[in-house]
This record gives structure tokens, C-alpha cells and sequence, in this order.
């Protein structure tokens, strides 16, 4: 009866907050929410940030980090789980502990490093911890163009160098590799993403560039997304599809808030659908 009760789709984003609401844990609860999952959340860093950029920020001190995984273990049926912004490398040793003490799930490592606006949300020491402690314990990895260049540690240009680099990063113990289009600008046409699987079979998705800086928080909403798809126990195949997509209308369906990188549309992807579901 306690396991029936328990049995909601439950996921878990372990990262920053966004005073702004438009990334971190804000645009991953947001994301969860839209696909009926229940978003539960371990406050890794506060920013004090809008769309113009990040002004401060403080890091949660480790027994606080500690005290929120124990409660949600003791309580939740968490079924999947993503990490965002971890700050530096003492943070991200602090969640890979906490991430092999307790089963959360299929993990997505979502190596955030800079914000869209220039500001460190990663300290360059701790790429190595990410890198040793993190992907290891990774079911997928999602790395932008730039993060994939700092985790292989050379340029990555062309398109054939983007499976290279994805084999690369596998080959340092996660099972998938997602390499990200949004800063492959030389198409000003598309954005396309390399998926590259466990199984060794690989995939381009692509889809329109859509022409506008409204692109606050997208690297987020894929991985809460594709975590919320793997908590229901949707395939990896299927779920990179339905992040792809779902990131795609919440930028085409732009709203207008803030000055600068303005946030993304959450509700946009398949109303109908969801209602549905
Ligand atoms: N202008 C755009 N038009 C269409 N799709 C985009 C655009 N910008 C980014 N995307 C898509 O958004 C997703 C996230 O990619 P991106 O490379 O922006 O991640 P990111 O840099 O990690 O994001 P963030 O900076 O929010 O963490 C990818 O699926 C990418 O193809
Ligand atoms: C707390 C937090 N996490 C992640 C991002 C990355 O998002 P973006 O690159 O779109 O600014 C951010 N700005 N803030």
C-alpha cells in the first residue's frame, strides 16, 4: 500500500537556484511540472540573479547539502535525478558522496560551467572532479560545445569532431553523451544536437535556430526534462526526443520578461498532450 502511495514519477534537480526563475532549479522545477512528474530539489548554490546576469551568489555548506539528501531518502521514491550549477570542487565532491549513498536513480549530469551571461557557475579546478568524481556515476552526460571542449581539453570544430569528442567522453565512464548545439552558431539555420548512446548507435537532432536571446535556461530544461522522461521509465531513445522537442517550443513560443536573456515558455510544448497525460 506504502509503495502504491509512493509510486508517482518522482525526480530530483541538484543544483542552483535562479532568483530570476528562468534556469537552475527554477527552470528544472518549472520543466518537471509541465511533464507530470513531481520536482523535488537539493540546493546546492543561491544566485542572486535576473536576465541581465548573475550578482551573487552563496554556497550551501555541506551538512546542509547532507541534511537535504537524507530527507528526501527517508521519505521519496525518487526515480531519476539531474545535477545543474555545483559551484566548485569541494560542492561537486559533496553530491558525488551523497549520490553513492543513496539510489536516486538514473543521474544526469548536466555540467554547467558559465551562465549565458559570462558568470563562473563552475570554478575551472573543479571540471577534474566532475570529471573523476561525477561522470562515473552518470547514466548521461550533457555538456554544451564549450563544456564538451573543457572535459576533452582541445578545440572541437567540425562536425566529425563532435563524435569524436562524444566517444572521448564516454570512454571516461558515462554511459551516454549528449553534445549540445545551441553555441554551434555556424549554422544559423539549425541546432543540432549529437546524441551518442550506450549501445554505440548515434544521432543528430535537429531543428530550427530560432533567431532570438530568449535562450535563458535552456541547457536545464533539456536535462530536467530528459530526467523527468527517465523517472516515468521512458527509453533514453524516446526521451532525448521528447527534451529536444520540448525545449524547442519553449523557445519558439517566446514570452516577454526581463531586459536581457529573457527566460523560456515551460507550458509551451503539447498543451493538449499534457492535459492527456
Ligand atoms: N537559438 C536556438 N534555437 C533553437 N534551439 C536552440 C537555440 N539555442 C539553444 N537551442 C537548443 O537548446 C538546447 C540547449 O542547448 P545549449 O547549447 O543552449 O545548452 P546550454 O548552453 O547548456 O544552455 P544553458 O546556457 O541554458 O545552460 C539544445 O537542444 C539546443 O539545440
Ligand atoms: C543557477 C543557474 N544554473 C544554471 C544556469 C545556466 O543557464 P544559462 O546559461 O542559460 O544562464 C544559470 N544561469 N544559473
Amino acid at each position: 500500500m506504502t509503495e502504491q502511495i509512493n509510486s508517482f514519477p518522482q525526480v530530483l534537480t541538484l543544483a542552483g537556484t535562479d532568483s530570476g526563475g528562468g534556469a537552475g532549479i527554477m527552470a528544472d522545477l518549472k520543466t518537471m511540472q509541465a511533464r507530470h512528474v513531481f520536482g523535488t530539489a537539493v540546493v546546492v548554490a543561491v544566485t542572486a540573479q535576473n536576465t541581465l546576469g548573475v550578482q551573487d551568489s552563496l554556497m550551501i555548506p555541506q551538512e546542509m547539502i547532507d541534511a537535504q539528501c537524507a530527507s528526501l531518502a527517508d521519505d521519496f521514491n525518487i526515480k531519476a535525478c539531474k545535477t545543474g550549477m555545483l559551484g566548485d570542487a569541494k560542492h561537486v565532491h559533496y553530491i558525488a558522496k551523497n549520490l553513492q549513498k543513496y539510489d536516486f536513480g538514473p543521474l544526469v549530469v548536466d555540467p554547467v560551467m558559465v551562465a549565458k551571461g559570462g558568470a563562473t557557475l563552475l570554478t575551472d579546478d573543479a571540471i577534474q572532479t566532475v570529471i573523476d568524481e561525477l561522470l562515473p556515476l552518470a547514466t548521461v552526460v550533457t555538456p554544451n560545445l564549450v563544456e564538451a571542449k573543457r572535459i576533452v581539453g582541445h578545440e572541437i570544430k567540425t562536425a566529425d569532431e563532435v563524435k569524436a569528442a562524444a566517444k572521448e567522453i564516454q570512454q571516461l565512464g558515462v554511459k551516454n553523451v549528449i553534445i549540445k548545439g545551441g553555441h554551434m552558431t555556424a549554422s544559423k539555420q539549425e541546432s543540432a544536437d549529437y546524441f551518442l548512446f550506450a549501445d554505440q548507435t548515434d544521432l543528430w537532432l535537429s531543428a530550427p535556430r530560432i533567431n532570438t536571446n530568449r535562450t535563458h535556461g535552456t541547457g536545464d530544461t533539456l536535462s530536467s526534462c530528459l530526467a523527468a522522461e527517465l523517472a516515468k521509465g521512458i527509453d533514453m531513445k524516446q526521451a532525448v526526443r521528447t527534451a529536444k522537442a520540448y525545449v524547442q517550443a519553449a523557445i519558439e513560443n517566446t514570452i516577454q520578461v526581463g531586459h536581457g536573456h529573457g527566460p523560456l515558455n515551460h507550458w509551451a510544448y503539447g498543451e493538449e498532450e499534457n492535459a492527456k497525460i
